[in-house]
């Protein structure tokens, strides 16, 4: 349907009217309250009286509410309409109960005893029904008819309110409780145990059983990692007015119509396509165009015309509400004692700086649709956009179908929408989950920054208690989204170079120096590019150095997975099956040791694993890195343990198959192909996405992924958070948790070479000489495998690494010569492992008959006191994996072929 363009003429009209009602709604209210009037005192009193009789007292409130609607609202909708019944219908049941419970006047005695009980409108109503049925039948249809209207005006059904309450009731519970009952959330358990706090808490820390607790992690059903806040529309001031705010959809008009983005008021409200479909809000009442005091707009990628006029900005969340620090230091997970007696606290908010304001509508949307429906009306597709949700990177117009057009009418046009728009990141959903409409996006001319401290500061994260809660960014629809990697529980990250994957894990990590003590949560950061993840060199959170070598860093997920082995044993000891549980009956006071025992019991601090650039790794130890994030993304879930795999190499080589399937959830930066997307989404998608930050996240077992603009910190608040961390506490790197582990590396590495293998290191053993090119010489070996079988036996940690032009380090001595032999073998123990590391009795947990299980864990109070993987292998790191056999001056094989110092 076309809209008609409205003559200025009409609009003054209508505010003119609005004026007069308003001056109106004056004067009854000075006669009627007052009794302040002139001559037309008299009839004043019958305009308000006349009607509705002893109500007439807040007539003139009824009419200051309608001057003030005409002033806002420009033009009357269907909910104004629904209202404007549902009051008449409160109205004239209320008049009518006055009017029968007054003795039912008869108008023959005049207007003034109808003025004094319920007015014309109730003797309308009224005097007929009470002479029908009699007064009692008629207050009875009077409250019906009441019931009834309130149910039209509130724009709900008695099964919706019967629902509200049910949830009000629950929550009431919960807030009566404050003890956490089955199915809450650790959120909701952890900021329970706050509400208790200083009252009553110690309730339940003379529990004398140690595994029970009121409720346990797997009590909670339907759990979702996403948590979205959904942002109140439009005006903080429309906010309040707006009973029930459907949608986020900006309506448009029809395409014929008069021209786009000039003035809402001139806009017709196309009927609503799919019959019950909820789009009523944003139709009806289209936000008021103010753009938001003081806010800046982000950085156009492209020059577009300023779209102050009909820019629609929502309020970034407010810097003055309590702090978030404060919030989560509430939280008993978050008092954390540091040595000087002083107490652990998180970085103030205001470190993280707020971002500009979001725009609902900019004048380069509207001339989008217009280009769309142009496009539709060129192709003769009967489709229609009838509105749109405007994100910061991208923005989604929703297309309806005319009855009995195929979907593939719309989705055929995809090239020719890209060509209208200029854009080959268009990206087509069909249908956008949970609407019968098919979705465009197409990025926005104008993008905007989503600052992390704006997705920290939201609702979504500040209901959320938990430490491993990160600030994802803001979805198309403008809503703040973050994520939980505890229910993730282990992610995959990939997207090509620039795409904004190392944004995302800075803001990850920001957001858990943010919200986490080193005690909730400690990291192991991999960073085989050596320069993204520096920054964050010693912060309290870290369990280890940054690992930059792939090789230490594929050791290290050896080490992680003995650690959740350990974890696992300890939690089987004490019968709980996840580490919150466990957690939460430490905190509780719940786990003793058992007597003779001298362990002190801690809770176990998460453990987030980051990888910073999988491909490296997969480069250098690919079976043994794929094995071990297999058995630790299978299991680590409950040991509290988590990973984070980044890779801007999305090929199968790196993301294999059995790491996919055991990483359930993706975060998908744009990528160069379809093939790429494929790989981390098994879908195509990402491949349009528009870089720096545009994302797809797929959630555990989601097929839909979400699209969302990561959010954005700028380095300066990275050091700004690292200082204020640092300066508390400085990193213990773990001492010793685990006994080193018996390798028994009788694997496709040594393949057939397994004599040749045992010669050589006998060999180099009885002589005591670490050299390749003896290897060459006495075994007949060419130089390649001679290098190799040096490799090996480096790392079965028979000679030490390469040391340039001289012979390597031998680091066994003659007489464990059977010992080490066997070992390579794969029989017993390395050589001197018995010495280096306490046996299976050593430390607290043996003499604790309990632990049992665990007993290859020795759990000093300082578990995280010593990088583990220093601590697992005393071996010399090398600095590289090549032998130096380039340099002229080597002894080495290579100096043996006589080619030279180079290749
Ligand atoms: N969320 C974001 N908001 C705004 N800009 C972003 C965002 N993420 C990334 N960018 C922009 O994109 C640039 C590249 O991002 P980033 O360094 O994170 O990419 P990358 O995928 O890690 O690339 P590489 O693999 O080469 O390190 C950033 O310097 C920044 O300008």
């Amino acid at each position: 349907m076309p809209a008609q363009s409205r003559p200025a003429g009409s609009r003054y009209r209508r505010t003119g009217w609005a004026f007069v009602i308003l001056a109106l709604a004056v004067v009854t209210g000075l006669r009627e309250w007052f009794g302040v009037s002139g001559a037309a005192g008299g009839v004043l009193h019958h305009i308000a009286a006349g009607p509705v009789g002893v109500l007439g007292l807040v007539v003139p409130l009824l009419l200051g509410a309608l001057g003030v609607a005409m002033l806002r609202v420009r033009s009357m909708g269907r909910v104004h309409a629904r209202i404007a019944v549902g009051a008449l219908g409160v109205l004239t049941g209320v008049t009518g109960i006055i009017q029968v419970t007054s003795g039912n006047p008869s108008l023959s005695y005049g207007i003034a005893p109808l003025e004094a009980a319920g007015g014309l409108l109730g003797w309308v109503a009224g005097y007929p029904l009470a002479l029908l049925f009699g007064p009692v039948a008629a207050v009875l249809l009077f409250l019906l008819l009441i019931a009834f209207s309130s149910l039209v005006v509130s724009g709900r059904t008695v099964a919706d309110i019967r629902e509200l309450l049910a949830e009000r009731r629950a929550g009431a519970d919960d807030g009566q409780d404050g003890r956490g009952g089955q199915g809450d959330s650790l959120a909701t358990r952890t900021l329970s145990r706050v509400r208790r706090g200083l009252g009553g808490r110690q309730e339940d820390s003379d529990a004398s059983d140690t595994s029970v607790l009121e409720g346990y992690d797997g009590d909670e059903p339907f759990r979702s990692a996403l948590e979205t806040e959904r942002r109140p529309r439009g005006s903080g001031r429309r906010r309040r007015t707006t009973p029930k705010q459907e949608t986020s959809v900006v309506p448009v008009q029809d395409e014929a119509s008069a021209p786009l983005g000039d003035d809402f008021s001139q806009t017709s409200v196309l009927p609503d396509p799919v019959p019950g479909e909820p789009v009523g809000a944003g139709r009806d009442d289209p936000p008021a165009l103010r753009p938001r005091q003081g806010a800046g707009r982000a950085p156009a990628s492209r020059p577009v015309p300023p779209a102050e006029p009909d820019a629609v900005t929502e309020e970034t969340p407010s810097l003055d509400e309590p702090d978030l620090a404060d919030q989560i230091a509430m939280s008993e997970m978050s008092a954390m004692a540091l040595p000087d007696g002083t107490t652990y606290s998180l970085p103030e908010d205001s470190l993280l700086e707020p971002g500009p304001g979001h725009a609902t509508r900019t004048e380069a949307n509207d001339t989008i649709v217009s280009t769309l429906q142009s496009v539709f009306a060129d192709f003769n597709v009967e489709a229609t956009v009838t509105g749109y949700t405007r994100g910061p990177q991208v923005t989604r117009y929703e297309v309806h179908l005319g009855r009995g057009v195929n979907v593939s009418r719309v989705t055929s046009q995809e090239k020719n929408i890209a060509y209208a728009v200029g854009s080959d990141e268009i990206r087509l959903l069909t249908p956008i989950p949970g609407k019968s409409a098919i979705g465009v996006e197409i990025p926005n001319a104008d993008r905007e920054m989503v600052k992390l401290g704006d997705v920290l500061r939201s609702q979504a994260a500040k209901k959320q208690a938990h430490p491993l809660v990160v600030g994802l960014g803001k979805n198309v629809e403008g809503d703040y989204v973050v994520t939980n990697l505890a229910k993730t529980p282990h992610m995959l990250v990939a997207g090509q170079t620039g795409s904004g994957k190392s944004s995302f894990v800075n803001s990850m990590i920001t957001s858990i120096m943010m919200r986490a003590t080193p005690e909730d949560v400690r990291m192991v950061l991999i960073d085989p590019k050596r320069v993204e993840l520096t920054i964050y060199e010693g912060i309290p959170h870290l369990i280890t150095p940054i690992i930059t070598s792939p090789k230490k860093a594929a050791e290290a997920l050896e080490w992680v997975v003995r650690e959740m082995d350990a974890r696992y044993d300890d939690l089987a000891s004490f019968g709980y099956k996840h580490i919150d549980d466990f957690n939460a009956a430490v905190r509780a006071g719940a786990v003793e040791p058992l007597p003779g025992s001298q362990r002190v019991i801690a809770p176990y601090p998460y453990l987030l694993v980051v990888v910073d650039e999988l491909a490296d790794l997969m480069m250098t130890a690919p079976k043994d890195v794929e094995a071990s994030i297999q058995r630790i993304t299978q299991l680590a879930r409950a040991a509290g343990i988590h990973l984070v795999l980044a890779t801007q190499r999305p090929v199968a080589q790196v993301v294999t198959g059995l790491i996919k399937s055991n990483v359930p959830s993706r975060l998908a930066f744009a990528t160069a192909s379809q093939l790429d997307s494929r790989v981390i989404l098994d879908q195509n998608g990402a491949e349009t996405l528009t870089g720096q930050g545009d994302a797809l996240y797929l959630g555990p077992g989601a097929s839909t992924p979400v699209r969302v603009q990561g959010s954005w910190v700028t380095e300066t608040e990275i050091r700004a958070v690292v200082a204020h961390v640092k300066a508390q506490l400085t990193p213990e790197y773990r001492e010793d948790v685990v006994v080193p582990e018996v390798k028994k590396q009788i694997d496709e590495e040594i393949g057939d070479d397994m004599d040749l293998l045992l010669q050589a290191a006998e060999l180099i053993i009885t002589s005591q000489f670490g050299s390749t090119s003896m290897l060459q010489r006495k075994l007949r070996v060419g130089f390649a495998k001679a290098g190799r079988l040096m490799d090996l036996l480096e790392s079965r940690e028979v000679v030490g690494p390469s040391e340039g032009s001289k012979a390597r380090d031998v680091l066994v001595a003659p007489e464990q010569l059977e010992e080490t032999l066997a070992w390579i073998r794969g029989e017993g123990a390395a050589p001197g492992s018995a010495d280096e590391a306490p046996g299976p009795q050593a430390g607290d947990q043996a003499n604790d008959p309990q632990a049992g299980a665990a007993a290859t864990s020795v759990l000093p109070a300082d578990r995280y006191g010593q990088d583990p993987v220093g601590a697992s292998s005393a071996t010399p790191e090398s600095a590289s994996w090549e032998d130096d056999s380039a340099d002229p001056d080597s002894e080495d094989a290579w100096s043996l072929t006589g080619r030279g110092g180079s290749w």
